[in-house]
């Protein structure tokens, strides 16, 4: 039984005193089980962060690390460190890395061993532009994000990471993909884990959907057999829409 996520990504928002104003927000209001509720922050305010998730049911999340654990690395932030002060995840591969700061496969698998190795989890984004879906190469080039990104990570490893599906086209568009579509793809995904390592270890991976996700859909994501959860930007930064993704079974 793999307990569903919901996963904020705050991207470049909020500052340390917001970040606090957010955590007085939804003091006592997270699921105390049954639901796994994470907030990815920027890295000036994971103190913040960490402090206040202290003693909670919540879990925080860094949204990018580095895969060496110290040294001349100007503007990196260290796995190491991340583990040292608390952080239960770290977000790597999103789109936006890729995209603007030219994260390669191979350093995303770098930062999974990383990260691992640091005692967290990492939470590895995967996703095809438009182009690639009318091209009617999504599979192949989601797949293929997977298996590097997961190239030597053992099976007892992977089965306790997260992958999350973003269609690029979906995010921050306020277009989702249709639940029938995220499930197909979230599907391929978990059939890949299972003709790379086991019918085992892609039944324990948690895969999310994120692109658009929202309150107002979250249900009829939720309710779909593969998908496990969301990795939500803009409808994670206000607490009570956090509060209605994170209580979405209630
Ligand atoms: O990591 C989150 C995704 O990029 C989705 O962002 P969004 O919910 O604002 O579309």
């Amino acid at each position: 039984m793999r307990t569903p996520i919901i996963a904020g990504n705050w991207k470049m928002n909020k500052n340390p005193k917001e970040t606090q104003e957010f955590l007085d927000g939804i003091k006592g209001k997270l699921p105390e089980s049954g639901v796994e509720a994470i907030i990815g922050a920027p890295a000036i305010d994971l103190t913040t962060l960490v402090a206040g998730a202290e003693g909670t049911p919540l879990k925080t999340a860094a949204e990018n690390s580095y895969f060496e654990d110290a040294g001349a690395f100007t503007g990196e932030t260290s796995p190491k460190a991340l583990d040292e002060m608390g952080l239960d995840y770290v977000i790597i591969g999103h789109s936006e890395r890729r995209q603007y700061f030219g994260e390669t496969d191979e350093d995303i698998n770098k930062k999974a061993h990383a990260i691992l190795k640091n005692n967290m989890l990492p939470i590895i984004c995967c996703g095809e532009t438009l182009e690639q879906r009318e091209a009617g190469k999504a599979e192949s080039w989601v797949t293929g994000q997977i298996e590097n990104a997961v190239k030597g990570i053992s099976a007892a490893d992977l089965a306790k990471s997260v992958i999350a599906y973003e269609p690029i086209w979906a995010i921050g568009t306020g277009k989702t993909a249709t639940s029938d579509q995220a499930q197909e793809m979230v599907h391929v995904i978990r059939e890949k884990i299972a003709s790379l390592y086991d019918a085992d270890t892609a039944d324990k991976v948690r895969i999310l959907y994120g692109g658009s996700v929202k309150p107002a859909n979250v249900k009829e994501l939720m309710a779909k057999e593969d998908i496990d959860g969301g990795l939500v930007g803009g409808a994670s930064m206000d607490p009570e829409s956090f509060l209605a993704l994170a209580n979405f079974n209630k």
